[in-house]
């Protein structure tokens, strides 16, 4: 069924990528630095490191890391350390097909909520694997809403917040994700939501209650 809405707002991990990427390539790229980030002369990095109010920093972030924790802080250092990593050449984001052809061509405001950083999101969407190099999705998006900005993803007050800073009635906003427990929260702030089925997702117990989307082009 295709909904009729003005913009819609996108999730990033199990959403626009898989979740793979994130597991298996962010998250061992930022963990490699790790041990180098209390040494870093870069005063954002030792601003973010102070923040965590511990005595061992190190154990602190990996024991984050592993538990997939959505801090807002740690969330904030990873974008600064994959900054490196997609510069250099050694990331790229595999972005499936159908979500960079419908970002490309959609005449609709294309929103991203994700707990990764605004910064780390950014980084995401300019170094977007494709055929001929890298495409930079930047010029199509209209903006970027993380924890930082915007609160918890679960939280229903967080997609209030966001419908309020894009001028939309929430109803006239589509939000697409892969958690239920985002569109849960979403839904009851009174957005449209769907929940995206990819390759890789975790198993969801939706009971029926959202329409599915699997690849953009249904939208
Ligand atoms: C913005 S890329 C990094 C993804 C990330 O750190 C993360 O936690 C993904 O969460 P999402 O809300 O996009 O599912
Ligand atoms: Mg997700």
């Amino acid at each position: 069924m295709t909904a009729n809405f003005s913009a819609l707002l996108l999730d990033i991990e199990g959403t626009v990528c898989p979740i793979s990427f994130v597991k298996e390539t962010l998250f061992p790229y930022f963990l490699q630095q790790a041990d180098s980030l209390p040494h870093s002369k870069d005063l954002h990095i030792r601003s973010l490191l102070q923040k965590f109010e511990v005595d061992d920093v190190v154990a602190h972030i990996r024991s984050l890391v592993s538990q997939d924790i959505k801090d807002p802080v740690l969330k904030e250092l990873q974008g600064l350390v994959w900054l490196n990593g997609y510069a250099s050449g050694e990331i790229t984001a595999p972005v499936y097909t159908d979500a960079i052809n419908y970002i490309q061509t959609t005449e609709k405001p294309v929103y991203i909520y994700s707990s990764g950083s605004v910064k780390a999101q950014k980084l995401l969407f300019q170094y977007v694997a494709g055929d001929q190099g890298t495409i930079d999705l930047r010029p199509k998006l209209q903006n970027y809403y993380d924890i930082n900005t915007s609160g918890t993803k679960t939280n229903s007050q967080s997609y209030m917040k966001i419908a309020n800073d894009i001028g939309l009635p929430p109803a006239e906003i589509l939000f697409l994700s892969d958690n239920s427990l985002e569109l849960d929260a979403a839904k009851d702030a009174g957005l449209q939501v769907k929940l995206v089925i990819r390759p890789g997702n975790a198993p969801v117990d939706y009971q029926g209650k959202y329409d599915i989307v699997t690849n953009f082009n249904v939208l």
